[in-house]
């Protein structure tokens, strides 16, 4: 078909329609239409006429929205609980190291956000959003199912010893269920928001902008509710043979979840507007923009003139509303470039911010926060901030006379998320100033342990020269910059040995009853993980001990570090009948070597000697709320106005398309964090925190550069004009038709009951 272009249509293909702004929040009104498009052959515009109908309404809402949000918070619910035991079951249960564990989960969370694209093409080019939003749930409830099944360790524990007997089985299932999982989640995710949208006509565009914040407060009561739910399903007993972590829990509870999630959506059928798919859509596009290139370049001598867009180069073969619509998307599309920085430094919260709140102290008086559960401050902000700046912040704006349009919320958002990480930096610094001196690279540092039975001179060639009384140590780690020393004790002789440092490490010199044998022990050299302490006995009785959760030690040997929470612990000690109780109360990352004397029992444990290896944190996790606050803020602005934005600038046919795009640009952060937490660190993290920080402030201009040229469509509107150009039944006319059948339907009915009762 050749379509000659018009002074209209080419007013129109620049896509600059105006819109009416929305009133309290800056948002450009929008008309709902559904519409058949051009292209759609006659059958297809009877199917989809026969599923348009007036959607019943609660509040001036469609009901049918009810269950999108409910299918939502069960699906994010699911989601988000599976993910927070994930890395623990990778660990523990697989016993994978941490590395491993970390690259799996980061490559599983990419994946979640990269499939999006496969599901919008299946929803927008064949299946159509709801029975996609059905097949791909299914797929998503089988792998949740099949990952808790992949967790009962009894299936393989032949031997009953608590732990499975066959690995590969085990991971070869969760692996298959994580891949139909990221499938699932991915998959339906651009669909249910989309849908979400297609439920709301013309005169709901207020609505309409509500639901995606009610949208995203689903998401995230949903998160808060199975981030807080599983980890403690987690910490139950379970098993058949065994008592073991029961993972089956809490990888089940998700997957009823996921089911309950299905099964809502599906009740809610009648209720929906459904708008089928116009045939393969994105393969259409993809041919479209292939002519259009090869087109470009077959005329690419100045001699042909030159045409607006590279896309009206398609104009020979390809329908003046497809062109048009791909210019939408590409236009939108063109400008979410930028946007990967953005998630690049949101993601980091469940990174880099977690190690921080490792270094610092969770104390809250009435309550412990442990580091990682820092994290649920950002859902529980959301829960509180998403209403405030909608019914008090932009209103509030809009009142002063502001236009802060979609595009600018999303700016002022990339640059709270900013302001986030320079606060990250400055709490940063005073951590910095409460760690220990670590050593460097080349350096070795060394401390003295005195288990003698009398004061000891240390003399540590060349220069360093102690006085250590029994049972005590050095003050302080001393620092070398070499590594072969000589250590010389004057007891009643003189003891000399040759010792040869770790290069960039933190060791300990014992010396026991007998100093002849003294020895080199390795102490720990970064802050214990996870805010736990790391604890060590050096045994000075003359027998073997037992420990309570510790192996037996020997007479003068030092136990490996175990790592023991915040709170108060207890330790019993015991060689055969005697025994005694040792209690400790421990803050956070520190790190302790406990003497046990010669007296331990005689004193009923009150003679062991504590060295603090490693001072506890103190900068409170407190520190921390400015900065989730300010990244949360971010979050609201940039996050929730980006789903709106994709979903009001996107053509009908192409909703989940744009979504996908959207969420693309979280799939690339993910990326790009993983390529930077590959890569490496610089020498200090608040520098890397102020380098993000800038990157994200640079991107941002270039994104309000972006977004000062771009104009705001009405979607609907174009296809409209598009259509009535190209002499095609205009929408309204054929609303008004509509209206009429069904007007003329219902007077038949009454008509008929009337004489029925008459
Ligand atoms: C990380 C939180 C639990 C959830 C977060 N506030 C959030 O709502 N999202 C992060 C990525 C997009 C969105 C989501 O859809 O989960």
């Amino acid at each position: 078909m050749l379509i000659r272009h018009t002074p209209v249509l080419a007013a129109l293909t620049q896509l600059s329609c105006p819109v009416q702004v929305f009133p309290h929040a800056g948002i450009q009104q929008l008309t709902h239409t559904h519409t058949p498009a051009a292209s759609m052959p006659d059958e297809k515009m009877d199917e989809t006429k026969k599923k348009k109908k007036k959607t019943a309404e609660c509040c001036g809402y469609p009901i049918s929205i009810f269950f999108i949000v409910v299918n939502e918070f069960c699906e994010r619910f699911s989601y988000y609980g599976m993910r927070a035991v994930l890395v623990l079951y990778f660990r523990y249960f697989l016993l994978w190291d941490d590395d491993l564990a970390t690259s799996i989960y980061h490559a599983f969370v990419a994946l979640c956000y990269l499939t999006p694209i496969l599901g919008a093409i299946i929803a927008d080019s064949w299946l159509g959003k709801f029975k996609t939003i059905i097949y791909l749930s299914i797929v998503y409830a089988i792998g949740q199912v099949t990952m808790a099944v992949s967790t009962i360790h009894d299936i393989t524990d032949s031997n009953r010893d608590g732990t499975p007997d066959n690995f590969t089985f085990h991971i070869a299932l969760s692996m298959l269920g994580l891949i139909l999982i990221a499938l699932g989640t991915g998959g339906i995710k651009p669909c249910v928001a989309a849908f979400g949208g297609d439920q709301f006509q013309e005169h709901q565009s207020r609505q309409l902008n509500t639901f995606f914040s009610v949208f995203y407060l689903c998401i995230n009561a949903g998160s808060l509710l199975s981030t807080l739910i599983t980890p403690v399903l987690r910490a139950q007993e379970c098993g058949i043979h065994t008592q073991q972590q029961c993972y089956p829990l809490a990888f089940g509870v998700p997957a009823v979840l996921m089911v309950i999630s299905l099964v809502v959506f599906i009740a809610g059928s009648g209720m929906y507007v459904k708008t089928d798919p116009e045939g393969n859509i994105m393969w259409s596009v993809c041919k479209c923009i292939g002519f259009a290139i090869r087109n470009r370049f077959r005329h690419r001598s100045s001699s042909y003139p030159k045409r607006e867009h590279w896309m009206d180069w398609a104009d020979e073969k390809y329908d003046k509303l497809l062109i048009a619509q791909i210019k939408m998307v590409l236009k939108v599309l063109f400008l979410y470039i930028p946007l990967p920085m953005f998630w690049t430094l949101f993601d980091q919260k469940g990174s880099r911010w977690t190690l921080q709140a490792t270094t610092m102290s969770g104390d809250f008086g009435g309550f412990i926060l442990q580091p990682d559960q820092m994290q649920t401050v950002n859902p529980i902000l959301i829960l509180t901030m998403v209403p405030i700046m909608d019914r008090l912040i932009f209103p509030l704006i809009q009142k002063c006379g502001l236009n802060f349009s979609p595009l600018k919320r999303m700016t002022v958002g990339m640059l709270f998320a900013a302001t986030a990480f320079v606060s990250a930096a400055l709490v940063q610094i005073e951590i910095d100033k409460t760690l220990p001196n670590f050593p460097s690279s080349s350096e070795s540092q060394l401390k003295v342990v005195n288990m003698y039975s009398t004061t000891l001179n240390v003399t540590i060639s060349p220069s360093e020269h102690l006085l250590i009384e029994s049972y005590g140590s050095s003050a302080d780690y001393i620092t070398f910059d070499h590594q072969d020393i000589t250590v010389s004790l004057n007891t009643s002789n003189v003891i000399t040995k040759a010792f040869s440092l770790i290069k960039g490490g933190r060791q300990t010199l014992i010396i026991p009853s007998d100093p002849t044998v003294m020895y080199l022990v390795e102490d720990t050299k970064s802050k214990p993980r996870e805010g736990k302490n790391a604890i060590r006995f050096v045994n000075g009785w003359t027998a073997d001990l037992n420990i309570t959760n510790l192996d037996s030690i020997e007479p003068s040997a030092t136990t490996n570090y175990t790592l023991v929470n915040q709170g108060k612990r207890d330790f019993v000690l015991r060689h055969g009948e005697q025994w005694c109780e040792f209690s400790r109360k421990f803050g956070f990352g520190a790190s302790y070597t406990f003497l046990i004397t010669e007296a331990v029992f005689s004193s009923d444990c009150e003679s062991i000697v504590e060295v603090e290896d490693m001072k506890p944190n103190s900068v409170h996790m407190a520190l921390q709320i400015p900065q989730y606050f300010l990244i949360t803020t971010g979050e609201v602005m940039f996050s929730v106005t980006g789903l709106q934005f994709s979903y009001s600038q996107a053509p009908k046919n192409m909703k989940s398309v744009l979504q996908a795009g959207w969420l693309c640009t979280n799939a690339v952060g993910n990326i790009i964090v993983l390529i930077v937490a590959e890569i490496g660190k610089l020498p200090k993290q608040w520098a890397e925190y102020v380098l993000f920080a800038s990157l994200l402030v640079a991107v941002s201009i270039i994104f309000s550069i972006m977004a000062y040229f771009y104009t705001y469509i009405d979607p609907a509107e174009i296809e409209a004009q598009i259509r009535k150009e190209q002499g095609l039944e205009p929408e309204e006319k054929e609303k008004e038709k509509e209206t009429l059948e069904m007007e003329e339907k219902d007077q038949k009915n009454e008509q008929g009951v009337k004489q029925t009762k008459i």
